[in-house]
């Protein structure tokens, strides 16, 4: 497998030509404190979900977080020309919706990642919520998907089964695998374990797109 890091240009190198191109438009546009923008936008919603404030601390909080808001408003642009969710280089791909990804090592048909989940994922019981466990599947499968310079895809089925409660605030392994091509189908299995312990397990059916769905 071949080691890569984070914000490593290696990343950028094995996208297909579509993802590339998709990428580097993103980062063409990018202030240069965006990633740190996206980072401080994480931790407040982890931060937030996990708090229980007293009123004038809401109420300031609201203030703060609705100047931000209003900051940034005038700069809305559309879909095609956003930059939140593309920086394919980066672990959080400059995105706050679902968890990191960070890529240790990768080959063709193959992802080895770490991944964490904070409170703003939790679900019931102090652990993670099913849904945004299937959010990061379908993230890692899709990653996998369309490495080795295969053509985009898009998920068609995604499959979790949930083998044990999935801890918060914990580095967690994932592990891709392409198991089977068939024409523009393509089948992937996924694991997220905690040490040796698996916590989920994933499949999921990408379709390569036609043309005329790209
Ligand atoms: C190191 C770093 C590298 C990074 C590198 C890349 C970076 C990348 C980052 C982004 C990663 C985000 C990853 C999120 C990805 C989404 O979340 S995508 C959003 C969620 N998905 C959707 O919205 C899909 C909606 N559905 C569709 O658009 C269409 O149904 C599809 C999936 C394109 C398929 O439609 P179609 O092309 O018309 O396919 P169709 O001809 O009907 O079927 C083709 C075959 O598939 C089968 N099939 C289709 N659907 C199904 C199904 N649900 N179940 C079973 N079989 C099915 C058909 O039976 C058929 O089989 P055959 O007859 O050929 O044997």
């Amino acid at each position: 497998m071949t080691r890569v890091s984070v914000d490593d240009d290696n990343r950028i190198a094995v996208l297909s030509p579509h993802w590339k191109s998709w990428a580097e438009a993103a980062i063409r546009q990018m202030a240069p404190g965006w990633q740190d923008m996206t980072a401080s936008l994480g931790s407040l919603q982890d931060t937030l979900a996990g708090a229980v404030p007293p009123e004038d601390v809401v109420e300031e909080a609201t203030v703060l977080m609705e100047r931000a808001r209003a900051l940034l408003e005038p700069y809305e642009v559309s879909g095609s020309e956003q930059i939140f969710g593309r920086l394919l280089t980066s672990a959080t791909r400059g995105q706050t919706f679902s968890p990191p990804l960070w890529v240790d090592r990768y080959e063709d048909d193959e992802l080895a990642a770490t991944t964490r989940f904070g409170r703003f994922h939790a679900g019931n019981n102090g652990v993670v919520h099913g849904g945004a466990i299937a959010l990061m599947f379908d993230d890692a499968l899709g990653v996998t998907s369309d490495l080795g310079g295969r053509e985009r895809s898009r998920t068609a089925s995604l499959k979790v089964d949930f083998r044990s409660l999935t801890p918060l605030d914990r580095v967690l392994e994932v592990r891709v695998r392409l198991t089977h091509l068939d024409g523009r189908k393509r089948t992937l299995h996924g694991t997220l374990s905690d040490g040796g312990r698996v916590c989920a397990e994933a499949t999921g059916l990408f379709i390569e797109l036609r043309p005329e769905q790209q």
